[in-house]
């Protein structure tokens, strides 16, 4: 594996009508790497997953992928480059068939997606035809995690992919996303679950009010007091 960052966000700001929604964030992921981003509500996970995917861009630092600053580019140019993301809310097309919704994503991208393999991957072989609006809530997310997988990402960013399943659903969703980054697909999972993020890495970073204020292991992130304190003792 190589140890060049596939990932390196420096010195990232954004803020919204004044607010300041995330000041100084500066990390870096490697290639096949596995990295928790957790934080009480409102702290910035899903803005840092934004802005990686391009749906918002900073005011000030850089986001380099794979060598090249991406920060100006759009949310397709992205997706070509090979970063894709999964949804607190599926955004399946919901009057499309599962086939289709994952063709769609391929076609979205261009890249040459094996579509059985994916729906293996997602568990939903032989459903390949059901409309996705008949689909369980899990089989939803799976889809969604699907069309992402559809695009050939290196960088899967993942948003609450756990929130409302139950431990079983948790746990298949847990060895697809350890599958999915044995094959050298780098992964930011932002979790609210800890015992679900913990059967994927021990690598964690702690937003609290736009400020990263841990990076080490999940295990020392709970005996740590500043993050004791975001989560329990003071405001995001
Ligand atoms: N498009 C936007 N316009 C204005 N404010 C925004 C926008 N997106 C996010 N915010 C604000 O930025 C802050 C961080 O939000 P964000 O969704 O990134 O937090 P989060 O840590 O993902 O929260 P949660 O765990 O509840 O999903 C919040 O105060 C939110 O209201």
């Amino acid at each position: 594996m190589s140890s060049e960052p596939i990932l390196a966000l420096t010195n990232v700001a954004k803020s919204f009508g004044g607010f300041q929604v995330l000041t100084d964030v500066n990390f870096e992921l490697k290639p096949g790497e596995i990295l928790g981003l957790v934080g009480p509500n409102g702290s910035g996970k899903t803005s840092v997953i934004n802005l990686i995917s391009g749906v918002h861009q900073p005011e000030a630092g850089t986001i380099r992928f794979d060598g090249a600053e991406i920060q100006r580019l759009t949310p397709h140019a992205r997706v070509k480059l090979g970063i894709n993301r999964s949804f607190q809310v599926p955004k399946c097309f919901i009057s499309m068939s599962v086939r289709e919704n994952i063709e769609v994503a391929a076609h979205f991208s261009g890249h040459d997606a094996d579509i059985p393999a994916i729906l293996e991957d997602i568990g939903l072989s032989g459903m390949e035809a059901a409309p996705a609006a008949s689909l369980t809530a899990n089989q939803q997310k799976m889809l969604d995690l699907g069309r992402a997988l559809a695009t050939g990402p290196k960088l899967l960013l993942v948003d609450e992919i756990g929130a409302g399943l139950n431990p079983a659903e948790l746990t298949g969703i847990a060895d697809l996303l350890k599958r999915i980054a044995a094959r050298g697909i780098s992964m930011i999972v932002v979790e609210h679950l800890m015992e679900f993020l913990n059967k994927l890495t021990s690598r964690v970073i702690v937003l609290s009010a736009g400020k990263i204020i841990f990076e080490g292991s999940l295990g020392d992130a709970s005996h740590d007091p500043e993050v004791v304190t975001a989560f329990f003792g003071g405001a995001a």
